[in-house]
């Protein structure tokens, strides 16, 4: 843990894919950055991009200007596995991720690991998941991104009971997009996460995304109280 009492590696998965994990990783990004620490991120399998377009990992990059990398991409929108089947490749394995993992680790204080889709999608032709990468990589918690809408409360609990199964360490759930306008299920949904034991870290607005990157990054340590409370006494590591 670093002195703030984070782990050092967290993994950002989701309910769902589209439910704003990227934006999420970059505002944990952001406010960790804010805190001193020295972060990157880290997105194991990036599919639905061709090899001259932009991914997930260099929107974290544009949104906080935090070093990032891939471990590899794939042109079909569809989860892993099919997807290197359909052109052939062959996939990174869980020692490949956790060897770039604990690299990126021994020079950032942390690293930030985004997911494909969900917890259960298969990462490796081996069928590994990002549950089985966040229960091997040293120091490691897992961040729930969800939607704010109805129908979010079993994808969450269910989630959520997959991780306490494994014995995995939740540090909390961040709502994707949460409207300025928000309905009263969706602030119902809101206050029920947020009584939860490991509860809501945040909410990041809706349009986040589109905000200046100056203004995301000033603004996204305010998004995420839960997690800028945490990262506040942390301190750089001398040999990270
Ligand atoms: N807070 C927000 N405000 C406005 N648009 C958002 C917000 N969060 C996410 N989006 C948009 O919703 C879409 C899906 O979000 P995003 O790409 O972050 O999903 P994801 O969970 O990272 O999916 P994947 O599994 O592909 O990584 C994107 O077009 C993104 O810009
Ligand atoms: C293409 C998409 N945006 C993600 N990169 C991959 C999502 C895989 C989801 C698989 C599933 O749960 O059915
Ligand atoms: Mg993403």
């Amino acid at each position: 843990m670093t002195a703030g009492g984070l782990p050092r590696v967290i993994v950002v998965t989701g309910t769902d894919t589209d439910v704003g994990k990227t934006v999420v990783t970059a505002a944990v990004c952001a406010t960790l950055r804010a805190a001193g620490l020295r972060v990157t991120a880290y997105k194991p399998t990036q599919t639905g991009v061709g090899p001259l377009d932009t991914g997930d990992m260099a929107e974290v990059s544009r949104l906080t200007g935090v070093p990032t990398h891939e471990g590899v991409r794939l042109l079909a929108p569809m989860a892993p596995r099919p997807a290197a089947a359909l052109e052939g490749a062959t996939l990174p394995t869980l020692e490949d991720h956790l060897t770039t993992i604990e690299a990126l680790s021994s020079d950032h204080d942390q690293v930030v690991v985004e997911g494909a889709g969900g917890l259960l999608v298969e990462l490796t032709e081996a069928r590994a998941t990002l549950a089985d990468l966040s229960g091997r990589a040293r120091d490691c918690g897992v961040l729930v991104v969800a939607r704010s809408a109805l129908g979010t409360l079993n994808h969450t609990m269910l989630t959520r009971e997959a991780l306490w199964r494994r014995g995995i360490h939740e540090l909390g759930v961040v709502l994707g997009s949460w409207p300025s306008d928000p309905t009263v299920i969706e602030t119902s949904n809101r206050d029920y996460l947020a009584e939860l034991p490991e509860g809501l870290l945040g909410a990041i607005p809706t349009g986040a995304p589109r905000l200046d990157p100056s203004a995301f990054r000033a603004a996204a340590a305010g998004w995420l109280p839960g997690l800028a409370r945490r990262s506040a006494g942390a301190q750089r590591r001398e040999t990270p």
